[in-house]
């Protein structure tokens, strides 16, 4: 790429990032080339061309500069998918977009982008989709209904106005202008659309909205509704209110029963707000230990006086220094209680925040735990998680981890999160297979597994990379009861190929008494591997043909029979070749 297109990538993405942001994926640099050397979220053709821009979810919080981009011709002319998602990017959309002639798709969902859209919008010929959703857009919808090609259009949650375009909706597979200010009769919707794409515009009126056009002004029908409130409560209100009343009684019969459970077993829990930090502080009842004042948590020793045994760092650069007596005196807050143990989120003096895993009958030696705590941390990989510290005693063993506010692939996954994309999904599934399979590497001749690896202990960090956490971390002799180390690290490709699937269907792994792999098994057995996928990976661009490659490998990693799980090397390569193939389309596609 000749430099000006360089220096102006660049310079868009500068303004893009704003002041704050430092964000270290971004390896944009005039020295070297956006094709060949692959800067990050650009993607090329065969000739070197850019195609595309994907800046999806990056922490993004400057200002978009349209015109930048699109005033240079050599980008203008390439450039077909710019996609912004995901941000908190502000400015506006300016008319110079019209000049980005072969765009097809153009993705600005969810940032503070405000103003009118500019009517050359309308004039992009080549676009198919159009994403404009979560933002702060007002003033009237040029009329994109003219692009013959158009076949999604999201613009929900905006301050949009007027009238809505004459869309010819049949060829739409997704379609919302809900919650703007739209108003007067919706457009035929030939039966493509249902209410939910029009809901929350006040003005807007005729199918599928319940509300006939020809219905009296909001105003009238308001001045009979105080007429009829001066009558006194209708029969469907009192008995609405009633109905709350009861539901009020079971809720705080409810509480007061949980109350009680609580006290009965002898856990208490005192939480009182400091700043944005919950405190609370947790006696154990399994341990005779000496509560300590206002510590998150209390650790026993053999005497049952807390123990003179150190808290032994590993990682020094984050967590220098810390002593057992900080962590133990820092408030904690208690966010999980899995069947390995208890986990703390705890606020150091110096402001880091950390989790402590309380592990509960492990009946390791502490030599050997201290053993496995080094091994861990020699083993090093950029995406495990490794303890940052550890503390071990005869009943307690505490790993000491950093927080990742960005939580787990669990809740990426089945959280109210907005769309997870097909890309993401391969990327996560590639590099937690690399990780995997570099963790058996190193540690296959100690037998030191995960153990545990599901969508929970996949973390995300702020740049939404993913991190295995708890690895090693098993605190229950499940590792020694195989009958052979094969059979170990086989139940972790069994965990992993999990993950795939949860990744493919979107589906949690347990749904009303469903197991996940048991219905994936009985779907593709008969033969409708399609519906298998999630919905919103088919709806998007993604390859069928990838997925129903990923599917495949998943099944092996599930197999009933160890012998016929592949090795996680072999899963590794198996999805690294999946991702090749997925960028050299992207690039030759577009
Ligand atoms: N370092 C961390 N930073 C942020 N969140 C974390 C961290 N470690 C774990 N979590 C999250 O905290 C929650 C509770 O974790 P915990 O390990 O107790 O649960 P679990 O994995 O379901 O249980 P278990 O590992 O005992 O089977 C999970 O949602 C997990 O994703």
């Amino acid at each position: 790429e000749d430099d000006e297109v360089k220096k102006t990538l660049i310079q868009f993405m500068t303004q893009l990032s704003g002041q704050q942001n430092n964000n270290s994926t971004l390896v944009w640099k005039l020295e070297s080339d956006p094709c060949k050397d692959r800067w990050y979220g650009v993607y090329c053709d065969a000739q070197m061309s850019i195609k595309r821009l994907n800046l999806y979810r990056l922490n993004l919080s400057g200002t978009l500069d349209v015109a930048l981009l699109c005033n240079l011709q050599p980008l203008a002319a390439s450039l077909t998918f710019l996609s912004l998602d995901d941000n908190n990017i502000s400015g506006r959309i300016t008319s110079e977009i019209g000049n980005c002639k072969q765009l097809t798709r153009l993705h600005v969902r969810g940032n503070q982008l405000t103003g009118n859209l500019p009517t050359s919008l309308a004039m992009l010929n080549n676009l198919k989709r159009l994403d404009i959703s979560d933002n702060r857009f007002s003033g009237l919808l040029p009329n994109v209904a003219r692009i013959s090609g158009l076949n999604m259009f999201l613009a929900q949650n905006n301050d949009l106005s007027g009238t809505i375009p004459a869309f010819d909706f049949s060829n739409f597979d997704h379609f919302n202008v809900s919650f703007n200010n739209f108003s007067g009769q919706i457009p035929d919707v030939n039966g493509h659309f249902v209410a939910d794409s029009f809901l929350g515009n006040q003005g807007l009126c005729g199918y599928p909205l319940q509300k006939n056009c020809s219905e009296k002004p909001l105003s009238s029908t308001v001045s009979q509704t105080s007429e009829e409130k001066s009558k006194g409560p209708s029969k469907e209100q009192i008995l609405m209110y009633s109905g709350y009343a009861a539901l009020g009684v079971i809720v705080i019969l409810f509480v007061i029963l949980k109350l009680c459970t609580i006290k009965k077993t002898g856990k208490k829990v005192e939480a009182a707000l400091n700043g944005d930090i919950e405190k609370s502080s947790y006696v154990s009842s399994e341990s005779k230990a000496e509560e300590l004042n206002k510590s998150g948590f209390s650790v026993a020793s053999e005497s049952g006086t807390v123990s003179q045994q150190s808290l032994i760092v590993l990682s020094k650069p984050v967590v220098n220094e810390l002593k057992l007596e900080e962590l133990l005196r820092a408030p904690a807050e208690l966010i999980g209680r899995g069947n390995n143990g208890s986990l703390y989120k705890v606020m150091l003096t110096n402001g880091i925040i950390v989790v402590v895993k309380r592990i509960k009958g492990w009946s390791i030696s502490s030599v050997d735990f201290k053993q496995r705590m080094q091994l861990l941390n020699q083993a090093k990989h950029p995406h495990v998680l490794s303890p940052l510290a550890f503390y071990c005693s005869k009943q307690e063993k505490l790993l000491v981890y950093e927080y990742q506010k960005n939580g787990s692939l669990f809740k990426l996954l089945h959280g109210t999160s907005k769309t997870f994309d097909w890309t993401s999904r391969l990327g996560i599934a590639s590099t937690i297979a690399e990780a995997l399979a570099f963790m058996h590497q190193e540690l296959g001749q100690h037998g030191i597994i995960h153990g545990n690896i599901k969508s929970s202990n996949i973390l995300l960090n702020n740049n939404m990379e993913p991190f295995i956490s708890e690895y090693g971390a098993l605190g229950k002799n499940d590792q020694q009861q195989s009958s052979t180390p094969i059979d170990t690290f086989k139940g972790d490709v069994y965990g992993f190929g999990v993950i795939l699937l949860e990744l493919l269907t979107g589906k949690l792994v347990k749904n009303n008494g469903i197991d996940l792999t048991d219905w994936v098994q009985s779907v593709v057995r008969e033969e409708w591997t399609g519906e298998v996928f999630d919905r919103s990976l088919l709806s998007e661009y993604a390859s069928e043909e990838r997925m129903v490659n990923m599917l495949q490998v998943a099944i092996r990693c599930v197999n009933d029979s160890l012998e016929a799980r592949p090795s996680m090397n072999q899963v590794a390569l198996m999805i690294n070749t999946i991702k090749d193939e997925e960028e050299k389309s992207l690039i030759y596609q577009v």
